[in-house]
């Protein structure tokens, strides 16, 4: 036995398996039982599982057919980084565009193909130099993509620091591959084998297993992360058009409100659809839900990126208009109704005209809460509506 690092490779290799093994159990269970983030959960029980066949197969070196205990290891440890590298592009919600999913496939396969069938053309015979360089080195390159894709991902939501520090396991396995690919060039002749029992190798087999924990453990964070903010994001939005849902929508107001006391101003547009029970009664319930998109799809590019659409029920929306007075409210309400009047809706081959109601109320110093700017929107709007529809009125 190796001296000071208190074990010998078999056993090693033993509690990594079983490490592994219960992390591809875990994983599997929360992508079938709890429909957690199933991709991400699937692809890691899936490199987990690999690197766990990688290891059973090196364990029976001697016991079974060259060509399980060294190419079917070598390919499957080069297939948990594979998997690895396509689980990455799956963390992302689907939102940002920090990461490609369509580079990663070409990249995962072009480098785990060429690199099984090269060593399935060499001999597992004397100091297998070329089979160290190929493992270790497209081993480096796909942990490489993983890390460099985990970190833009990151970086593109988190700081500096927290992408890095969360990314930094992925790295640091990148470089443990180096360490073998640099030995093999500097050392040709000397193998390196995880079940020889020298330091180096038994320091390089602990590294891994901590690295493995750490890893699985920096997923789950993020699996987790994930979840609460697409939990947090479902809560504020409505479900039908993805604008802010009312209960979002009073908040953000109400926000605002305690803005006015320290000067500064906001405005609010209340938004009602005309003759929405004939568009439903002629075209049907679908055709009404779809006009209701299409009217987010027309207001949206009407306001600025400070500004605030929400659906407050039914065919009623409203929007904050943060450091906005009436005029400009009443401009931008205009700009509205106007985009409205103008769009086209079609449903089936038939087209509706679609138009809105507008009522526009400033936020006064005397307004003790929200609630009286939005009951003045609201009285505008009816007055629109009284007046005959289409129609903007300040309030
Ligand atoms: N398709 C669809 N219809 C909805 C939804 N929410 C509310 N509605 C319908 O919207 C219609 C609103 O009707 P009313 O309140 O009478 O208003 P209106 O027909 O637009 O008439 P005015 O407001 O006076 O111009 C009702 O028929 C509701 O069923 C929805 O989410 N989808």
């Amino acid at each position: 036995m190796s001296a000071g690092l208190g074990t010998d490779p078999l056993t090693l290799l033993a509690a990594t398996m079983l490490l592994y093994f219960v992390a591809c159990v875990a994983w599997l269970l929360l992508a079938m039982a709890a429909r957690v983030a199933p991709r991400v959960s699937l692809g890691l029980a899936l490199a987990n599982g690999l690197l766990t066949a990688a290891l059973a197969c090196l364990s029976l070196r001697g016991q079974t057919s060259v060509w399980l205990a060294f190419w079917g290891a070598d390919v499957l440890a080069l297939a948990t980084l594979a998997s690895l590298r396509l689980v990455m592009p799956a963390l992302s919600d689907g939102r940002d565009q920090a990461s490609n999913p369509a580079l990663a496939w070409p990249s995962a396969l072009g480098l785990l193909l060429p690199a099984a069938l090269a060593l399935a053309w060499l001999p597992y015979e004397g100091d297998m130099r070329w089979q160290t360089r190929i493992v270790f080195g497209s081993g480096l390159a796909l942990t490489l993509l993983a890390a460099v894709d985990a970190w833009r991902q990151l970086r593109a939501r988190l700081s500096l620091r927290l992408a890095s520090q969360l990314a930094a396991p992925l790295f640091v396995i990148a470089l443990l591959l180096l360490l073998p690919l640099v030995n093999s060039l500097i050392r040709p002749t000397v193998a390196f084998d995880l079940l020889r029992n020298s330091e180096f190798q038994l320091a390089w087999g602990w590294a891994m297993l901590g690295l493995g924990l750490l890893i699985n453990a920096t997923m789950a964070l993020l699996v987790l992360a994930r979840v609460v903010l697409d939990i947090q994001r479902l809560t504020r939005l409505d479900p039908l058009t993805a604008v802010l849902n009312r209960r979002a929508l009073s908040e953000a107001i109400d926000d605002e409100h305690l803005r006015l006391q320290r000067g500064k101003p906001y405005a609010l547009v209340m938004i009602d659809m005309d003759h929405f029970k004939q568009l439903n009664d002629n075209l049907g319930h679908a055709a009404g839900d779809a006009a209701l998109l299409r009217a987010v799809q027309v207001l949206s590019p009407c306001v600025r990126d400070v500004d605030r659409l929400g659906r407050l029920g039914g065919e009623e929306f409203c929007v904050l208009l943060p450091l906005t007075d009436l005029a400009g409210a009443a401009l931008v309400a205009e700009r509205m109704r106007h985009n409205m009047e103008a769009s086209s809706f079609e449903w089936q081959g038939k087209t509706w005209p679609l138009t809105a109601s507008f009522g526009v109320a400033e936020a006064l110093p005397e307004d003790v809460s929200a609630d009286a700017v939005l009951r003045r929107a609201d009285k505008g709007m009816y007055r629109a509506k009284a007046q005959g529809r289409n129609l903007v009125q300040e309030a």
